[in-house]
């Protein structure tokens, strides 16, 4: 009998769910038995520190590192990630080798004290892990105190009961994934809070010449939402793409056409550009390139060495 194929893993619930999905959907492709596959868990940096805000000790990459090594040296064939978290350049030697079809783009509102954003009281405490999220909400709402709200979904959830915060901010995807978007206390329309760049996408990364785990993985690549993520992550990387930075930015795709709205915040919220462009599917990376240096242009340059 040969070895399993194994995939590596962060050991959150979404996260284990994730890679239990891309498992089923691997051994659905190829015929393969149960045991043909499996999970190996990975414990990263960004997991184990927890005590001081995300941004200050080094961003995404932090939560793929250890994963990242694993690869490299050939102890997992494959990883699986949200795409939110993935930097917007990979190590040497990695590439995303398939994007799933991606779910609910849409981020939803939690709170026990208001119905909608725009009810919260001023100074209302929001708590989210992303400053971009916060941020973005500030352009549908009133001024509200931001609070670092760190931990996976289940936690935040946790904290939302006890009080530390009035309310949350958390993708609908990975509610949804969890069984947990009962939860919901109403979900915000993308015109009204843009989703943070390839939201809702889960990434498949495997080592660039492993042609054997490439050819695995080509049944799983959905073109439309890989061709989506491209461009809104071109738009990313054109305007830093630091986990620090206010930045939304979606692609919609429809036939060959796509649709790319983006917006860039300053940190207090006061200051903001946004961008919409269209055009053809086949260029997604141009013109999320194109919609970066837009942005980049009207901003300034100051614009982003502003931010903290
Ligand atoms: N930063 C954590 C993270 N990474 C991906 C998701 C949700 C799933 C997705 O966007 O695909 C979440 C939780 C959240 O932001 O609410």
């Amino acid at each position: 009998m040969s070895a399993s194929i194994l995939i590596g893993t962060r050991g959150s619930p979404l996260a284990l769910w994730q890679a239990n999905h891309v498992r089923g959907l691997l051994l659905e492709a190829h015929g393969l038995e149960d045991g043909a596959v499996d999970l190996s868990v990975i414990t990263t940096s960004g997991d184990r520190i927890q005590d001081r805000p995300l941004a200050d000790v080094g961003g995404k990459g932090l939560f793929t590192k250890e994963i990242d090594e694993a690869l490299l040296a050939g102890g997992v064939a494959l990883a699986v990630h949200s795409m939110k978290d993935l930097p917007t350049v990979l190590p040497d030697g990695l590439c995303v080798a398939a994007v799933l079809p991606r779910a609910d783009v849409r981020d939803a509102f939690l709170s026990p004290a208001a119905a909608s954003i725009m009810e919260l009281p001023p100074g209302a405490a929001v708590g989210t892990s992303s400053l971009s999220a916060a941020r973005r909400s500030n352009a549908c709402g009133p001024i509200l105190r931001v609070i670092d709200f760190r931990g996976n979904v289940e936690t935040r959830l946790r904290k939302l009961d006890e009080g530390v915060a009035d309310a949350t901010l958390l993708a609908m995807a990975g509610l949804d994934r969890l069984g947990l978007s009962s939860k919901v206390t109403s979900v915000l329309p993308v015109d009204e809070m843009l989703p943070a760049v390839a939201q809702g996408a889960i990434a498949v990364v495997t080592r660039e010449h492993d042609a054997e785990t490439k050819r695995l993985l080509a049944p799983l690549n959905d073109p439309q939402t890989a061709a989506a993520v491209t461009c809104e992550r071109a738009f990313l990387a054109e305007l830093d793409g630091s986990c620090r930075t206010p930045i939304a930015g979606l692609a919609e795709i429809d036939g060959g056409a796509l649709r790319f709205r983006g917006l860039i915040l300053s940190p207090g919220g006061a200051e903001w550009h946004d961008v919409e462009m269209t055009g053809v599917a086949e260029r997604a990376e141009e013109l999320g390139r194109i919609a970066g240096e837009d942005v980049l242009a009207r901003a300034g340059t100051n614009f982003l060495a502003k931010l903290p």
